[in-house]
């Protein structure tokens, strides 16, 4: 199973600066030198974390499998177009949300969800839809074309621990259909060290993504290196 890594949470550290550091480009260098299979990064139409930039360049500069999340608008199409990243997600979006907040509505898109896999899976790249473990969702996402869906596992992450196992047996149904299917299948949102297991046991889910956990959970792995760093520069400088 690969992880692909989010990297969009370090983009929100450096936009509430206003700087450069730290910087996502850099987190998709450390994640890959770490061990991660890819990097995902999510392209908001607000540009709240993510940059245009901050893609071009991990496109263009890490050695890494690009997972670009986007919205199925035809600016994000377009600069899909452009960059040829290898994976691409197309999911949901509200300008007022703090997050995703659940899968497509595959049912209910309009033709141009089905034109914008048709032009992204033309050029080569891997198109997966974002949905809900929900068995018309899965099906319509094949007739679509997608080569890949990845279901979106907020609902269980967040869910309380008595509830997660009926959840995650609906994932597993969910993953079971969609490979039955012909689809690829990921799984992400929300993820964390306490509730990653049940996910990474089903066995036809072949990547998760996670952000917003492995770049919270480094702030307190990572500081008592730091604050070490730190009072050595301040001890030698003291002499
Ligand atoms: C699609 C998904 O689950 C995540 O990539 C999420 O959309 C990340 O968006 P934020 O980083 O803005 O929360
Ligand atoms: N596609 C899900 C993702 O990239 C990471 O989501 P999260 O771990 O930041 O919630």
């Amino acid at each position: 199973m690969r992880l692909s890594v989010n990297v969009d949470h370090v983009a929100t550290l450096r936009n509430a600066r206003g700087g450069v550091f730290p910087c996502p480009v850099e987190a998709a260098r450390v994640a890959m030198a770490a061990g991660a299979d890819g990097v995902t990064m999510h392209l908001r139409e607000d540009r709240r974390h993510i940059r245009d930039r901050d893609l071009e360049r991990v496109a263009a500069e890490v050695d890494t499998r690009l997972n670009f999340e986007m919205a199925a608008t035809e600016e994000m199409v377009a600069l899909c177009e452009r960059l040829r990243p290898p994976a691409c997600c197309i999911v949901p979006e509200k300008r007022e949300e703090l997050t995703t907040e659940g899968g497509l509505d595959v049912l209910r898109a309009g033709p141009y969800l089905a034109e914008s896999i048709r032009r992204l899976a033309g050029l080569g790249i891997e198109v997966s839809l974002f949905v809900e473990p929900d068995a018309a969702q899965i099906a319509r996402t094949a007739e679509l074309g997608a080569q890949a869906i990845e279901l979106h596992t907020g609902t269980y992450a967040e869910a309380s621990a008595e509830a997660r196992p009926a959840l995650a047996a609906k994932h597993a149904e969910a993953a079971r259909l969609a490979r039955s299917l012909g689809l690829q299948v990921h799984a992400g949102h929300g993820l964390s060290y306490e509730t990653i297991a049940p996910i990474a046991a089903i066995p036809e889910i072949s990547e998760v993504s996670i952000g917003h956990f492995l770049i919270s959970t480094s702030v307190f792995e990572g500081l008592p290196v730091a604050i070490k760093r730190m009072k050595g520069l301040i001890a030698a400088a003291r002499g």
